[in-house]
């Protein structure tokens, strides 16, 4: 079956400023090339730290921000950043703060029914009637829509982020840490909701989030980054619990877990390499107890490592 998104060698370097004298710095690059495909109907997870280059993913794939190199399809249609409509029609974007991605002097009904003007061309009845099916669906009462964003607390803002980007009729969803700004005894309904939302109108999601529990409750797949790349890409039942990658299995041993002692990660540092200056070959080789001469030298691909696990490592661990 043809995939909902397929990336293809997908990568972003922001350039640097030209320098004075000497040659320009060669920039930095935030996503390295990357190819990963989603099934209709999937949740794909993506993790990894802070700087592992998410955003950057998350924006080229709304549009929002050119890649350098590679390709992006929704099921099987090129998109291209000429054509910016194409992207909002297909993909939305659900932001991690719902307040401050809500513009506050804006009422939730002009926030609403902007996407359905300018990407659709909707008349005004048809718009009504979308935005009371989209705020049902969401369990908002409609006196909410004459509102402003200030008003709402955080579950019902994040609630009418999720009603905007539905309202465009996409196919697929980038949830970026949907839940992480709300109260612990929110994030529930709001995840609740959204798995009902994604049967009810048969949509794709790709969740990022840097909490591992809740990526690993509900995606299908997940995958892994660092420094801009895919380290390791496998099912969501199985990759923590059996990674093969030294990264993952660090991110494994770093999530606490309820009723389990914190171990002490296998790890030799905890910096980051520096993006203006990469190593080469492995970029995690820095922070690996089991890195080689090879690993320094020589950039590891993904190769595949059993029951639909890849993993990007020279010495992979074993089950
Ligand atoms: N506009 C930009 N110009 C230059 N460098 C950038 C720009 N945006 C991001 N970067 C760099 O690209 C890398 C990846 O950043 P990105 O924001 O995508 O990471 P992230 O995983 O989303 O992090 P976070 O979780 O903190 O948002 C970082 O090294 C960052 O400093």
């Amino acid at each position: 079956m043809m995939p909902a998104l397929k990336v293809t060698n997908l990568a972003k370097t922001f350039p640097m400023k030209p320098r004075f004298f000497g040659p320009t710095p060669p920039g930095v690059r935030a996503v390295r090339p990357m190819s990963f495909e989603v099934a209709a109907g999937e949740t794909l997870g993506v993790v990894g730290e802070s700087g592992c280059g998410k955003s950057t993913l998350a924006r080229m794939l709304v549009g929002l921000l050119e890649p350098s190199e590679g390709a992006i399809q929704i099921e099987g249609r090129a998109l291209d950043n000429a054509n910016p409509a194409e992207f909002g029609k297909l993909i939305q974007y659900v932001f991690q703060d719902p307040q401050s991605s809500l513009n506050p002097r804006k009422t939730i009904r002009q926030v609403m029914e902007a996407p359905l003007k300018r990407l659709h061309g909707m008349a005004q009845a048809e718009r009504d009637r979308r935005i009371s099916e989209i705020f049902a669906s969401v369990n908002l009462r409609e006196e909410f829509l004459d509102r402003y964003p200030h008003e709402f607390s955080g579950g019902q803002a994040q609630r009418i982020g999720i009603a905007r980007a539905l309202a465009a009729n996409p196919r697929i969803i980038i949830l970026d840490e949907p839940v992480s700004a709300l109260d612990v005894s929110v994030q529930a309904q709001v995840l609740n909701l959204l798995a009902v939302l994604k049967s009810q109108f048969g949509l794709t999601y790709l969740f990022i989030t840097h909490d591992l529990a809740v990526v690993e409750a509900v995606s299908d797949r997940i995958i892994v980054l660092y420094f801009g790349a895919v380290v390791e890409i496998g099912k969501a039942e199985s990759i923590f619990a059996n990674p093969r990658h030294p990264y993952t299995k660090l991110l494994a041993d770093s999530a606490p877990v309820v009723g389990k002692p914190l171990k002490a990660p296998e790890q030799k540092g905890t910096e980051l390499p520096d993006p203006l200056n990469p190593p080469p070959g492995c970029a995690f080789a820095g922070r690996c107890a089991r890195a080689s001469d090879q690993c320094r030298t020589i950039e590891p691909d993904l190769k595949p490592m059993g029951d639909d696990q890849f993993a990007a490592c020279h010495h992979p661990l074993q089950d």
